[in-house]
C-alpha cells in the first residue's frame, strides 16, 4: 500500500469527462496540492454539477465536448458505466494522444481502449473518503502505459489518499466489492448502531458519535497494530461478558457468511457492468 508525496508533482493539463462525486473528490485532492483551475478541463452536462464545480473549485466545467480538450495530457473518466461509450464518443477525437484513467466500476481497459482509439489506459477503483484525503484506491495499468504514466497517476490518486497496484484486471472487481463499495457498508453499520442505541435510551446524535468513534479507533488500532482482526476482537471478547452474546449471536446468524456473500454479489454486479454496457 502506497501513498505519494505529491507536493512536488507538476501535474499537466487534466481533463475530466464528468463533473459528479468521484470526480469532485480526484479535483478535490488536486486542488489541495494547490494546482491551478486553469489546468483542469470538465465536460459536464449536468447544469447543477456544473454551478457546484463553480463554486467549490472555481472551474468553469463545458456541457459538451469542444477542442480545449485537445491540450489534456490525462483524461480522467469519471462517467457512469451506463455513459461510458456515448460519453466517449465526442471526446475520442481529441484526446487519443492523453493517458486515460477510468473511475468506472466493471468497464474493461479493453472496452475503454476500443471507445477512445488508445491503450494508454489505466483503470481505478477509489472510494469516497477520497474526498477528505482518506481514499483507498485500486490501480490496474495496461502495458501500453509506462512508468511515467504510472508516476502521475499515483501523484493524482495520491492526493487522495491511499492506493494500491493490482497485476490482474480482474481483481478491480474485487476491489470493487471491497473497497469501492465498502464506506457504503461501513454506513450501514452505522445506521444500525446507532439506532440501537437509541432503542437503547441514547440520544440519536450520542449514539451516532460513538458509532463513528468507534468504527475510526477500531480501524485505527487495526491499521497500527502488527496483530489481526480476528486476535484484537478476542481482546474485546471477555468470555462470557457483553461482547461475546453479541458476537455470538452474529455468528449463529451467520453475519459473516452472509456479508462475505453481499460482497460476491456486488463483484459480480461489476462483471455485469462490463457485460452490459462495455459494447
Ligand atoms: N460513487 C462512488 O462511491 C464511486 C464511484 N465510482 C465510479 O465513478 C463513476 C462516477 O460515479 P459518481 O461520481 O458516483 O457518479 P455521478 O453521477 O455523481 O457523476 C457522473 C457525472 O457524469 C455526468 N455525465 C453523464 N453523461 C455524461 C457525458 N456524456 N459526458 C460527461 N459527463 C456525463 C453525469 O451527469 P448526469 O447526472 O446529467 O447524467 C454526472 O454528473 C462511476 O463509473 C462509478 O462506477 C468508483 C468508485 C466509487
Ligand atoms: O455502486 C457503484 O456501482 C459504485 C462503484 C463502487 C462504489 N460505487
Amino acid at each position: 500500500m502506497s501513498q505519494t508525496n505529491t507536493s512536488q508533482t507538476a501535474f499537466p493539463p487534466i481533463a475530466f469527462i464528468g463533473g459528479g462525486n468521484m470526480a469532485s473528490a480526484i479535483m478535490g485532492g488536486l486542488i489541495r496540492q494547490c494546482v491551478p483551475a486553469s489546468n483542469i478541463t470538465v465536460i459536464e452536462p449536468f447544469e447543477a454539477a456544473r454551478t457546484a464545480l463553480k463554486t467549490n473549485f472555481g472551474i468553469d466545467a463545458l456541457p459538451a465536448a469542444t477542442d480545449a480538450l485537445q491540450n489534456a495530457q490525462l483524461v480522467v473518466w469519471a462517467v457512469k458505466p451506463q455513459s461510458f461509450k456515448e460519453a466517449a464518443a465526442p471526446v475520442a477525437a481529441y484526446t487519443r494522444h492523453a493517458l486515460h484513467l477510468s473511475v468506472a466500476a466493471g468497464i474493461t481497459t479493453d472496452s475503454v481502449a476500443g471507445w477512445t482509439g488508445t491503450g494508454r489506459i489505466v483503470r481505478a477503483m477509489p472510494n469516497t473518503p477520497a474526498l477528505v484525503g482518506k481514499g483507498m484506491t485500486g490501480l490496474f495499468a495496461r502495458p501500453e502505459v509506462d512508468a511515467a504514466g504510472k508516476a502521475l497517476i499515483e501523484a493524482l490518486i495520491g492526493s487522495t489518499g491511499e492506493f494500491t497496484w493490482v497485476d490482474k484486471e480482474e481483481h478491480l472487481d474485487a476491489v470493487t466489492a471491497l473497497s469501492g463499495s465498502g464506506p457504503a457498508y461501513v454506513f450501514l453499520f452505522l445506521e444500525a448502531m446507532t439506532q440501537a442505541g437509541v432503542d437503547m435510551g441514547l440520544s440519536e446524535a450520542q449514539s451516532y458519535k460513538l458509532a463513528v468513534a468507534t468504527f475510526a479507533g477500531g480501524s485505527d488500532l487495526a491499521a497500527r497494530s502488527s496483530e489481526s482482526a480476528e486476535v484484537l476482537r478476542q481482546r474485546v471478547t471477555s468470555k462470557g461478558g457483553t461482547t461475546y452474546a453479541a458476537i455470538t449471536h452474529m455468528q449463529e446468524q451467520k453475519l459473516p457468511e452472509h456479508f462475505i456473500e453481499a460482497m460476491r454479489k456486488a463483484e459480480k454486479r461489476a462483471k455485469e457492468l462490463a457485460e452490459e454496457f462495455g459494447k
